[in-house]
């Protein structure tokens, strides 16, 4: 195995020379040019958005409180939190049919505590959902395959943390959400689309929609408005100053009665060119998400039949083929958008039309869950929503938290891990070897990731930590693979396996960070 690893790292002349000096030196530069435009951004930032409350428009006692647009993981489950805590709320969804997707149906642990804790752990009950104690990593290369089970940590322990995750469709956990919104008595279900933010002095005071299968268009007014429209969000442009980047796509397709390799365990297969992904989401469904990087192929039976399922393990293999050629196949682009500063008056973004990441590691629907968590804490101190100057002072003190809580670690970490799990140069496939041994060598080499994975100790010193040091353990296969003699060729490959290691990771921890440092 070792020897396999060492021939895949195998150094080249060629590769040596791809490395100009100048590039080095761009970097550089590059860096450097960042800390000082930081500091400098830091010593001048412009002046905080300041709302004069008599601006805005006289709200009637008929008009509710929060307006909430689109009632999927996050507007559902703020519909019901809010309202519990004696806000009048409408909630705005286009369809209230049970959607059917191929997303959402991996909860991390660190997700369903946070379900609990807004007290909706009754959703994951009664919707034949299978519990996830953790996952096994199936590696092509080595034909070998390390299991990685979720744990909460020491520090943790006081806590009382729920250690397992749920895996459930998709559909059924939103309608058990919406179920538990619709007993609201202050809870005022729309179906219809939301088609425009009114917005007075400035101000988004309400919402211009149509109503299911009706032309002509409505209003509601309140003084708050959360846009929670998903991955497609409809008013993201105007609220958001980031775009999104689809980075892949996943395939989707259900297999029935597939064996697990290890109970209630999700199975990552490290294939060529990019991750499988699949888990069991009820007693007998188990679901099978393809990465696939760039155009998705014309014949996609046919793709899936020659080139995934041999690089299948053999357990999933005949599942799999009886899903292509019986099932129905579907595909989602998985986008990555960093969160942004959004100082608006009278309207908040949350969920994915806010923040998103590669879905690899199931972190979407926990970062959801955590933000509403904060933001039910936040409202509670502001008893009036018109005070707009509280709410933006409110919503500096959720991006901080957010990031410190949950969302650096289940961004960064998903899109890092992406990068290597789909690795397409020499030093990043390096590193995803040397992460698969990382991984066997057990103790705190699998409890510190798998922390970070299951949003149940998601620190972002923890994270940094760990991702180098996968980038030294590929340095020590460096030093194994060459003779003594070629000390040159292990410092090049050494402090290139470094270079991409900081490609990797810092344009991501920058994304995330930004955001606190421009409001
Ligand atoms: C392929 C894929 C797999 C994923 N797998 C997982 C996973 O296993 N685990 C995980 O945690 N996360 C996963 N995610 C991410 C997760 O699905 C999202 O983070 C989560 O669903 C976001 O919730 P949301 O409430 O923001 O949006 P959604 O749940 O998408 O809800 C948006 C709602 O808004 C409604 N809506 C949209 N526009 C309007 C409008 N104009 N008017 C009224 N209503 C509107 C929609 O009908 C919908 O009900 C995955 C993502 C992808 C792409």
């Amino acid at each position: 195995m070792i020897s396999s690893f060492i021939k895949g790292g195998e150094w080249t002349f060629s590769q040596y020379s791809q490395l100009s000096l100048s590039t080095i030196s761009v970097y550089a530069v590059g860096i450097t040019l960042i800390f000082f435009t930081t500091a400098l951004l830091m010593m001048f930032r412009p002046k905080k958005v300041r709302v004069n409350k008599s601006n805005g428009r006289v709200f009637s006692k008929d008009d509710p409180e929060i307006i909430i647009i689109g009632s999927g993981v996050a507007g559902s489950a703020m519909a019901t939190v809010f309202a519990r805590d004696g806000r009048k709320v409408t909630v705005i969804e286009r369809d209230l049919k049970e959607p059917d997707r191929i997303v959402g149906e991996l909860l991390q642990p660190g997700g369903l505590n946070a379900l609990i804790k807004l007290g909706l752990g009754d959703c994951v009950k009664e919707i034949d959902a299978h519990k996830i104690s953790g996952y096994v990593l199936h590696s092509l290369d080595s034909k070998s395959e390390v299991v990685i089970p979720y744990s909460v940590c020491e520090e943790s322990l006081g806590q009382k943390l729920n250690a397992d995750g749920a895996a459930f469709h998709h559909g059924r956990f939103i309608m058990a959400l919406r179920e538990q919104a619709m007993k609201e008595p202050n809870v005022t279900y729309v179906e219809g689309t939301a088609t425009k933010l009114i917005e007075e002095n400035g101000i988004v005071t309400g919402v211009q929609y149509k109503l299911k299968n009706e032309e002509e268009s409505k209003e509601v007014y309140a003084p708050l408005t959360f846009v929670v429209d998903g991955c497609f969000s409809k008013f993201r442009k105007e609220l958001v100053k980031e775009s999104v980047k689809v980075t892949s796509h996943f395939v989707g397709l259900l297999m029935h009665h597939c064996p697990q390799k290890k109970s209630n365990h999700a199975e990552i297969v490290l294939m060529t060119p990019s991750p499988v992904l699949v888990y069991q989401i009820s007693s007998d469904c188990t679901r099978v998400l393809v990465d696939i990087k760039g155009v998705l192929p014309k014949n996609m039976k046919e793709y899936l039949l020659d080139n995934v399922c041999p690089q299948l393990p053999e357990h999933i293999q005949e599942p799999f083929k009886d899903g292509v050629i019986n099932g129905r196949i579907r595909s989602m682009p998985n986008s990555y958008l960093p969160p942004s500063p959004i100082e608006r008056p009278g309207v908040l973004v949350l969920g994915d039309a806010y923040n998103m990441r590669h879905p690899l590691t199931g972190g979407g629907m926990s970062v959801c869950l955590n933000d509403v968590f904060i933001w039910r804490d936040l409202l509670k101190t502001i008893p009036d929503l018109t005070d707009y100057e509280s709410i933006i002072k409110s919503l500096r003190v959720f991006h901080l938290r957010r990031k410190n809580t949950h969302s650096f670690v289940v961004n960064v970490l998903a899109n890092a891990l992406y990068e290597l799990f789909s690795a397409d140069n020499t030093y990043l496939v390096s590193m995803k070897r040397a992460c698969l041994e990382y991984f066997k060598l057990g103790g705190e080499c699998v409890a510190g990731p798998v922390s970070l994975l299951s949003v149940l100790n998601p620190k972002p010193h923890i994270l940094v930590g760990h991702f180098f040091a996968v980038a030294l353990y590929a340095v020590y296969y460096v030093f194994l693979s060459e003779p003594f003699w070629a000390i040159h060729r292990v410092l090049y490959r050494s402090f290139m396996i470094f270079f991409t290691a900081c490609t990797i990771l810092f344009p991501l921890i920058w994304a995330e960070t930004k955001t606190l440092l421009f409001t």
